[in-house]
C-alpha cells in the first residue's frame, strides 16, 4: 500500500557552527538541497531558512536501526515487505554563519525540536554550536539529537574523544540525556540511526487544534512571472509554520503588524492586511486544510507587491475577526542575563543592559531594534522600531548586542 500523502506533522530545526555539515545531513535526510538562492550556491553557505520534507518509515524486516528508511523500500534487506509508514517531518536548515543568528532565532521559533550539528574534525565547541546550543534552551526548543558529524575524516579515538567532550557539556543542561549520534551526511553513513534519534527523542507534540489559528511568517513571495497580464496575476504567497490551530482555504484572515506606510507627519505606521486563503499547500502537496506542521504555503488575494522579496517576515497571520495586541513598546520582566557572550571565540562578560540602549529583539519569527527606556532590576522597558504581535500571554523575547560589529545572544526574558 503506497505511502500515503500527508502534511509535515513536526517541524525539526538543524543547527550548528558554520560549515558542520547541516545542509548535507538534510539532503542525506531528504533528497533536497535545501540552499537555493545564488548567493548561497556561489558562496557555498546557507544564508536563508532552508526547509526540506521526509516521510519516515520503518521495515520490520530489519533490526533497529537499520530499519529506518525515507523510502518505501528497504536497501538494507531488500526484503519485498513495503516499510511502514510512520510520519512526515520538515526540516529547517538554519544558517550557522556568526552573522546570520537573527534567522536562526526566526526559525527557532518553528522548531518542535532540533538537530545540533557538531563537526568531529573541528575543536568543541565552535562558538556558534555553543551559540545555538544556548539560543534553543531560551526559546524552549528542548527536544534535541546532537549528530557528531564528519566522522569521515577522523580517527575512532578522536571521535571517541569528542564525544567526550560533548557529554561533558551537556552535563547539567537540559540536554544532559540527549543523544549523539556519530554520523557522515557526505557518504550517507548512520543516516537511519539519526532517524531513529528523530523518532524517539523528537516526537510530534500535542496540538491543540481547537486553539484559534496562528500562523508566524518567515516568507513571503510573489509567484507571478515579469510581465504576467493583470488579469492572470496571482495574489501573493505568505511562508511559515501554523503553531496553532487550523486554517482552511476560504478563510478570511489578517496579517499583522501588517505593512509599514510612511503618515505625512514623516512618522510610520502598519496598517494590517486583510485577505481570503485561496490555496494551501506543502511543497507539492495542495490542500484544504492545515494543522500545525510543515512549512506551510498560503496562497492570498493580496496585492503581490505586499509581499515582495520576504518583506512580511515576522508577521503573523491570524483570523480575520481575532483581536490580538500589536505593540511598540514591551516590558520584559524577569530578564535574565547570560554570565557570558557565547558566540564569539572568547567568552567575554556580559555587561549589564543600560538605558537608551540599541538591542536586537527576536520574538517569535520576528526580529527587530528595541532602545530600552528604562532599566529596574529584572524588569526592562523598550521601545521598538517595528511594532510585534502579542499573539499569547507569557511569549519569551532574546535580546541581543553589538559586539565586535555583530549581534550576540545576551539573554532572555518574558514579556509581561
Ligand atoms: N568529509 C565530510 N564532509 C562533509 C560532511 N558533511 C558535510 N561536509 C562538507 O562540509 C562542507 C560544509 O557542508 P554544509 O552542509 O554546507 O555545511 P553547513 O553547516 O550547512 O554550512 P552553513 O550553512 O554555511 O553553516 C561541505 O564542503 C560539505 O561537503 C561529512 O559528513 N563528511
Ligand atoms: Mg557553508
Ligand atoms: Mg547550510
Ligand atoms: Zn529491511
Amino acid at each position: 500500500m503506497a505511502w500515503p500523502r500527508v502534511q509535515p506533522e513536526a517541524n525539526i530545526g538543524v543547527v550548528g557552527h558554520v560549515d558542520h555539515g547541516k545542509t548535507t545531513l538534510v539532503q542525506a535526510l531528504t533528497g533536497i538541497w535545501t540552499s537555493k538562492h545564488s548567493e548561497e550556491l556561489k558562496r557555498g553557505m546557507t544564508i536563508k531558512l532552508g526547509y526540506a520534507e521526509a516521510n519516515i518509515g520503518l521495515c520490520e524486516s530489519c533490526k533497529l536501526p537499520d530499519g529506518y528508511v525515507t523510502e518505501p523500500s528497504c536497501s538494507q534487506c531488500n526484503s519485498s515487505e513495503e516499510p511502514k509508514f510512520l510520519r512526515k517531518v520538515s526540516f529547517i536548515d538554519a544558517p550557522g554563519h556568526e552573522i546570520l543568528m537573527a534567522t536562526m532565532l526566526s526559525g527557532a521559533a518553528l522548531m518542535d525540536g532540533a538537530i545540533l550539528v557538531v563537526a568531529a574534525n573541528e575543536p568543541f565547541p565552535q562558538p556558534q554550536t555553543r551559540e545555538h546550543f544556548v539560543a534553543l534552551g531560551i526559546v524552549d526548543v528542548k527536544r534535541l539529537v546532537i549528530v557528531q558529524n564528519k566522522v569521515d575524516v577522523v580517527s575512532r579515538e578522536e571521535a571517541i574523544k569528542q564525544y567526550k567532550q560533548i557529554r561533558e557539556f551537556l552535563k547539567g543542561t537540559w540536554a544532559e540525556n540527549a543523544p549523539i549520534i556519530p554520523a557522515s551526511s557526505l557518504h550517507k553513513i548512520n543516516i537511519d540511526a539519526v532517524i531513529g534519534a528523530l523518532q524517539d527523542h523528537i516526537p510530534t507534540p500535542e496540538r491543540d487544534l481547537s486553539k484559534d489559528p496562528i500562523m508566524l511568517i518567515i516568507r513571503s513571495f510573489d509567484v507571478n512571472k515579469p510581465g504576467t497580464s493583470y488579469d492572470k496575476l496571482s495574489g501573493g504567497v505568505i511562508g511559515g509554520s501554523i503553531i496553532q490551530g487550523k486554517f482552511k482555504v476560504g478563510d478570511e484572515i489578517k496579517i499583522l503588524p501588517g505593512i509599514r506606510i510612511e503618515k505625512p507627519d514623516g512618522k510610520a505606521e502598519y496598517i494590517p492586511l486583510y485577505t481570503t486563503i485561496s490555496s494551501i499547500r506543502f511543497m507539492d502537496l495542495e490542500v484544504e486544510e492545515a494543522k500545525p506542521g510543515g512549512l506551510v504555503a498560503i496562497g492570498t488575494k493580496l496585492d503581490p507587491s505586499y509581499v515582495k522579496a520576504d518583506n512580511l517576515i515576522g508577521s503573523v497571520a491570524v483570523k480575520a475577526d481575532r483581536d490580538i495586541p500589536v505593540v511598540t513598546e514591551v516590558t520584559i520582566e524577569n530578564f535574565q542575563l547570560l554570565e557570558r557572550v557565547v558566540g564569539t571565540k572568547e567568552l567575554v562578560k556580559v555587561d549589564s543592559i543600560r538605558p537608551k540602549e540599541s538591542l536586537m529583539i527576536s520574538f517569535g519569527s520576528a526580529t527587530t531594534i528595541g532602545v530600552t527606556k528604562s532599566v529596574k532590576g529584572g524588569r526592562v522597558e523598550v521601545e521598538l522600531k517595528r511594532p510585534i504581535v502579542l499573539w499569547d500571554k507569557n511569549l519569551r523575547i532574546v535580546v541581543s548586542r553589538q559586539i565586535g560589529g555583530r549581534w550576540r545572544l545576551i539573554g532572555w526574558g518574558i514579556i509581561s
